[in-house]
């Protein structure tokens, strides 16, 4: 089983106990982590075992359940997702009721929603929209902020919050450690349920997330064994609370575990161009040989500091062009900027100069695009229509429903022995006559709920679910900025391009690789923040994260003409600016 894998890794994933492992970008970290999921797997005897892969996005979870498939391992007995759907499943559906913030029902804000209502409160204040107040807690339950001055802010975000029985990312840490804290019965049951927790880029965990892991695996006669890995010189999230602990540090919070800390060297990925290029963005000086079959290619490096923003787009599309044209398949190409609202619209403009080309952009659907709405997953399902093409992923889909339902008390198909297989029949066998996307979505859901002869208002987190998921995708869909096509084949089409070319933050495809990276908005001011601590250093970090996601192409751009309020100009990111090299001249 771990023919695929070199000394270095086959050894990391052999290692009995506690591991951490640290390695540079495209040494094989989470195929480490892949394998050793598929090596732990087999050895779990008790049928109500599990495993836990805890990754920073969900591309990243279903890429190693995709992983596992490949390898021929049913992931049945795994479960991959990120630390907020973890808390979520694992924590604050199943002991909701313990806490009186949660006994009456919750939904979850996503980012968009929480930075919606900050950016509000922060006119009400005063306050220029980009001065950064950060939502995390600390343990206990205290505003992680540190100006002072904000903190009044906070208490009326978290009124507002209350009040719509909302709870953001960082209420859902909170909570559930909250819950972790009182009911410590919570992390033993946990313990005895977990034979193993992974997590991937543990670089970037926060405090109150190593608190939460800690309650789990540091408990007495603890079973669960962790497995962590990472790259310090890859950590991002510093200026949002994330730290890369040492083992010694993990030892004491984590009861006294020892830990066996392994390294790979090497690299899978890029050529040694590419590598060479973004080592002038390491922190530690340490050389990385390319190891793949192509690591002496030649591949383009391009830096573009010209391009006007008004003509961004057309250039990006061009580049986007030239790849396909050069035979590059689109899932392998990729569009990158530090912040979303950079990305939104160039997704938008992406798809209206490339008609023909697949995307998958954030910000391309009109709906609520939150996977931890129950109304969003059984979206979903209507769009996305039967085919023997996506019999597995919808199967998965109503599994997962199924069980959200039956953690909600719902009861659904009593009688049915295979309730996915049934659930899914009853949603094929259901369409509605509506031209009008969320109108016809409306309309399924009420016939389903008739159909499974649930009482949907006796349920108030559904119906909570309801007004948050509709009153947020009508948001969008009448925002004139976004202009969205409304009827129900285009919502359809949206959801059928699951692979395409990839438009996203840099934040959202941590660990992903493509074969052409097209990295822009790297202007100082955007990368890093100007507000972010250690200004300098975080920038320098996102830097290598975005080269290092390149297999051969990297084109960077700092496009001009974008100004602040003030009309000052943004320039160059610094390291970027200061970074000598001898870059390629497209089409050159
Ligand atoms: N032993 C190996 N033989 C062949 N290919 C490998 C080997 N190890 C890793 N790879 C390939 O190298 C690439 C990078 O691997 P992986 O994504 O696991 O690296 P990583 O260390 O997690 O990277 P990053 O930190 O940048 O996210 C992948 O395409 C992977 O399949």
């Amino acid at each position: 089983m771990l023919e695929g894998l070199n000394e270095q890794q086959r050894n990391a994933v052999l290692t009995e106990g506690h591991v951490l492992l640290t390695a540079c970008p495209g040494s094989g970290k989470t195929r480490v982590l892949a394998f050793k999921v598929a090596y732990e797997l087999p050895k779990i005897v008790d049928s109500k075992k599990m495993i836990v892969a805890l990754t920073f996005t969900n591309r990243a979870a279903d890429e190693i359940k995709k992983r596992l498939v490949r390898m021929d391992i049913n992931p049945s007995k795994l479960w991959a997702g990120t630390i907020h759907s973890f808390c979520l499943e694992w924590i604050l559906r199943p002991y909701a009721s313990y806490l009186d913030e949660l006994k009456n029902g919750f939904v979850v804000a996503d980012e968009y929603k929480s930075e919606e209502l900050l950016s509000i409160l922060k006119e009400e204040y005063g306050l220029e929209y980009w001065v950064r107040i950060t939502t995390r807690r600390l343990t206990d339950g205290s505003f992680a902020e540190p100006e002072l001055k904000y903190h009044q802010l906070l208490t009326e975000y978290d009124d507002i919050l209350n009040e719509n029985k909302l709870i953001d990312f960082d209420l859902m840490l909170y909570n559930a450690y909250k819950l972790l804290d009182i009911l410590p019965k919570i992390g033993q049951t946990l313990n005895n349920l977990f034979h193993l927790i992974c997590v991937d880029e543990y670089q970037d965990t926060q405090e109150l997330q190593y608190a939460i892991l800690s309650k789990i695996v540091g408990v007495p006669k603890s079973k669960t064994l962790l497995f962590l890995v990472g790259d310090k010189d890859q950590a991002i999230y510093g200026s949002l609370g994330g730290v890369a602990k040492t083992a010694e540090e993990i030892k004491v919070m984590f009861g006294g575990i020892e830990i066996v800390e392994k390294e790979l060297s090497g690299n899978y990925r890029s050529t040694q161009r590419v590598i060479d290029y973004y080592r002038n963005y390491q922190t530690a000086t340490i050389d990385i040989e390319s190891l793949c079959e192509h690591a002496r290619d030649n591949g383009v490096i391009t830096f573009n500091k010209s391009v006007h923003k008004d003509d961004l787009a057309e250039h990006v599309a061009q580049i986007i062009q030239e790849n396909i044209d050069a035979g590059i398949p689109e899932r392998e190409i990729c569009v990158l900027a530090p912040q979303w609202w950079l990305v939104i619209p160039m997704g938008r403009k992406l798809k209206a100069l490339l008609p023909s080309v697949n995307f998958d952009a954030i910000g391309l659907s009109p709906l609520l695009k939150n996977k931890e709405n129950i109304w969003f997953k059984i979206s979903r399902l209507f769009l996305v229509l039967p085919s023997p093409k996506m019999y597995l992923i919808r199967s998965r889909w109503a599994i997962e429903l199924v069980d959200e339902l039956d953690g909600l008390n719902i009861q659904i198909l009593q009688n049915v022995e295979n309730k996915p297989k049934g659930f899914l029949k009853v949603i094929n066998s259901i369409s509605s006559e509506e031209n009008d996307g969320l109108k016809y979505l409306e309309d399924c859901f009420r016939i389903l709920f008739q159909k499974l002869e649930v009482e949907l208002d006796t349920y108030p987190t559904l119906r909570l679910h309801w007004e948050y998921f509709f009153e947020s995708s009508r948001k969008r869909l009448e925002n004139p900025e976004f202009d969205y096509a409304k009827d129900i084949n285009s919502f359809r089409r949206l959801f059928s391009h699951n692979s395409g070319v990839v438009v996203n933050t840099c934040h959202g495809i941590k660990g992903e690789e493509f074969h052409t990276v097209i990295a822009f908005g790297l202007l100082h001011g955007y990368i890093p923040n100007w507000n972010e601590d250690d200004a300098e250093n975080a920038s320098r970090k996102l830097l290598y994260v975005i080269c290092s996601r390149a297999k051969k192409n990297l084109h960077l751009i700092s496009e001009a003409g974008r100004t602040t309020k003030g009309r000052r100009p943004y320039l160059v990111t610094g390291y970027l600016k200061r970074t000598e090299y001898q870059y390629d001249i497209r089409g050159g």
